[in-house]
């Protein structure tokens, strides 16, 4: 799989705790996509790119800037390419988008992404619902996108959404998680971030879902991606992290939630993860103080009280 700019992540090591857990851990800050995605009110360009502008200046190494689907689905995202080209870029961060076929993707690369993501679904219907192919049609289509983007030297990441349940099918298999993850890592994609896509999963299911992927897939090219519907998404992160994986997924403010998963609720948010993982003595190079302002800026913006505890505790409300 293409590796391109990315560093190798950290073994664990026996830390502070007594527990192992990497050293070091990879933020990768969904907050601009999958956080604004969902919103009803069209969000002005010039706000999102100043979010993007503000989270460069954190420390965060990845940011996940937009998506290029189609507007007739996801119309918060149909500003792109502005997006894309109004942000001020930061040498030391990346800035993956969206892509789910190939139109996607060189509408992405004429936008000037360096990085992109596919995304399936463990899930049969839901994939049905989020990218109107089933996931067989999905492997298609990401085979034809990790083709175009290796020609360019692109990396690619791949996203399983639905791994510890469907908002339509309820329970998923393990097994059907693995599948899809091993697939996608063997066409190509450098990392593979499991979606908890609806929140439902407790650290019992985080652990057999991550024990299957972790036979097919190597361990440091796994991502975990925590909705925090049920309020499980740190307990789940921990288990993640105690079983080796050193890249999540968060979003500022704890924005988000999925427009093709009724229920969802957000993203867990950067500043919770970031108290969490300081607090084991995990490095991340991510300042809090700085996310904090980021979510403020936000969540004035949403007209938004901010979905992060850390930020609540800390008086951080509108
Ligand atoms: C995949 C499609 C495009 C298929 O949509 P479709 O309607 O089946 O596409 P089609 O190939 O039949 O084409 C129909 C029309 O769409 C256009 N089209 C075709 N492709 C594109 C494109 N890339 N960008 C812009 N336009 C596009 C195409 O040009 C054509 O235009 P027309 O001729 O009718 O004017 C659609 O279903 C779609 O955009 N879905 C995206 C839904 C989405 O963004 N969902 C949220 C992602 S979040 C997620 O998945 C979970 C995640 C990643 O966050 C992790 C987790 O939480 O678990």
């Amino acid at each position: 799989p293409l590796l391109g700019c990315l560093e190798l992540p950290s073994p664990c090591v026996p830390n502070i705790t007594g527990h192992e857990y990497p050293e070091f851990v990879r933020i990768v800050e969904v907050g601009p996509r999958d956080g604004l995605q969902n919103e009803k009110e069209i969000v002005p360009t010039g706000v999102k790119i100043q979010l993007i502008d503000m989270l460069s200046g954190t420390g965060l190494p990845v940011i996940e800037a937009t998506s290029f689907v189609s507007s007739k689905w996801v119309p918060q995202m149909a500003d792109h390419t502005d997006v894309l080209r109004g942000i001020h870029r930061e040498p030391h961060v990346r800035y993956p988008v969206l892509t789910p076929n190939l139109q996607g993707f060189h509408d992405a690369v004429a936008a000037g992404a360096t990085e992109v993501a596919v995304f399936g679904s463990a899930s049969e219907t839901f994939s049905k619902k989020n990218i109107n192919c089933s996931i067989d049609e999905s492997m298609l289509r990401f085979e034809e996108v990790i083709k175009a983007a290796k020609e360019r030297q692109i990396p690619v990441r791949g996203y399983v959404s639905c791994a510890l349940g469907c908002p339509y099918e309820g329970h998923i298999e393990p097994s059907k998680v693995s599948e899809v993850a091993k697939r996608l890592y063997e066409m190509g994609c450098y990392e593979i971030s499991l979606g908890d896509t609806i929140g439902v999963g407790t650290p019992g299911s985080m652990f057999k879902m991550l024990q299957s992927v972790m036979a097919e897939v190597p361990t440091n090219a796994l991502a975990v991606h925590c909705h925090d519907t049920y309020g499980q998404a740190l307990p789940n992160i921990l288990i993640a992290l105690q079983m080796g994986v050193c890249v999540v997924d968060s979003a500022v403010a704890g924005l988000g939630g999925c427009p093709y998963a009724q229920g969802s609720s957000g993203n867990v948010s950067t500043e919770d993860v970031l108290y969490m993982l300081h607090g084991v003595g995990v490095e991340t190079g991510v300042n809090l103080a700085k996310v904090l302002e980021a979510g403020d800026f936000i969540c004035e913006a949403l007209g938004r009280q901010t979905n992060s505890r850390v930020a609540r505790a800390r008086g951080r409300t509108l």
